[in-house]
């Protein structure tokens, strides 16, 4: 069998049509999503319920045919694993125990300690390796440190990562340590979905855009090559996709600075741009905007169409600019791919 077509991208070929899949692919604007959570009882139940997580992970791929399918999990399962409490409280988000001094930080799990915790989500990616189709590549994927420490140091999401931002400048080697037990674990959480048959993997480092000047090549930069470096000493054919949503100039170089196969990128920058400054290193992916999965119609057609040629130049893998949200319209991801795919 021909290669799969995620696998050929990342490896930077350019396809004629290129791989597609959606960040939040499995998730709450599909119904039968909905009806599996429920039946899970709660968000994180559904996460360490292995058959039932493998079970959301195919919906998509069957309802829609794309050529990935991403682990359901969540970034938030590492900072558990590392020992502090996590929650989600309905229609407002996760909730942890803050990890916001020396003394917490240091009595955090190490290392190879997160596996007790995690081999739920070990066991859902050696079902999805069986049962996922021959030609869907199987995604596996881990937060950033950066991104995964804001969370755990505020105890919540935070509009402008405020927390973390005071916890960094103000008790920096505190504020190390903690990014040091996160990038370990990380790559231990990441080694073992790889071993149990993830084919790529992603890191997710949703705040990197708040990084300013050093602050974003010694917390966004520096830990995804260590990340990325270990993980490739590992796993020599392993590709890695890395997403600094809006890095802005940060996108420029990051796939050269870190080892990334492929840098996403989000919609605030211009497809155009993406091409000129990014893919000219390699593959990208990205980047239509969320709210065309809600309003649909000729504006989706136009932008697929545009996303599509502006890349079409290079290795390209398409998806969002960032997570689809529960308010879309599953029509109109059948629309987006019919329309890829269509030439
Ligand atoms: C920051 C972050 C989180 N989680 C994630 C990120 C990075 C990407 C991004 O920036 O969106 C990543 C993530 N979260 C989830 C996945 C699964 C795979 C996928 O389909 O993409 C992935 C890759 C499932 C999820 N993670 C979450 C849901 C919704 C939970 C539900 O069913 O109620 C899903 C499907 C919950 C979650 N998880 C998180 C938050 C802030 C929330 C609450 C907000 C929300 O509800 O959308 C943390």
């Amino acid at each position: 069998m021909a290669e799969k077509l995620l696998m050929r991208a990342l490896a930077g070929e350019t396809l004629p049509v290129p791989p597609a899949w959606m960040m939040r692919q499995a998730g709450r604007y599909l119904p039968e999503y909905r009806a599996t959570r429920e039946k899970a009882g709660d968000f994180l139940s559904l996460c360490y319920t292995p058959d039932l997580a493998a079970e959301v992970t195919l919906q998509p791929i069957r309802r829609f045919g794309f050529d990935a399918a991403i682990l359901f999990a969540d970034i938030l399962l590492v900072p558990q694993a590392l020992g502090a409490d996590l929650w989600f409280v309905t229609g407002e988000g996760p909730r942890l125990e803050p990890v916001d001094d020396h003394r917490k930080v240091a009595l955090l799990k190490r290392g190879e300690d997160v596996h007790e915790t995690l081999s739920p989500i070990y066991e859902t990616v050696r079902i999805l390796s069986r049962e996922l189709p021959s030609d869907v590549a199987l995604i596996g994927f881990a937060g950033a440190p950066w991104t995964v420490a804001t969370y755990m140091i505020a105890g919540r999401g935070t509009p402008d990562q405020g927390p973390a931002h005071a916890f960094k400048d103000g008790d920096s080697a505190a504020f190390e340590m903690l990014m040091a037990r996160i990038t370990e674990a990380t790559i231990e959480y990441l080694s073992a979905q790889v071993e149990a048959g993830a084919e790529v993997v992603k890191l997710f480092d949703s705040w990197a855009g708040s990084l300013k000047g050093d602050d974003f090549q010694r917390y966004a930069v520096d830990p995804a090559k260590r990340i990325i470096a270990e993980l490739k000493a590992r796993h020599p054919e392993l590709p890695v996709i890395a997403f600094p949503r809006e890095a802005g100039e940060g996108y420029v170089g990051f796939a050269k600075a870190t080892g990334a196969d492929c840098v996403a990128l989000d919609n605030s920058v211009t497809p155009e741009w993406g091409a000129e400054h990014v893919q000219v290193d390699g593959c990208v992916q990205g980047n239509l905007a969320p709210t065309h999965m809600v309003t649909g119609g000729q504006a989706l057609v136009d932008e697929v169409r545009h996303i599509r040629d502006a890349f079409s130049g290079g290795p390209h893998v398409f998806n969002l600019g960032h997570g689809i949200t529960p308010d879309a319209d599953p029509e109109n991801v059948a629309l987006m791919l019919e329309t890829l795919r269509a030439g």
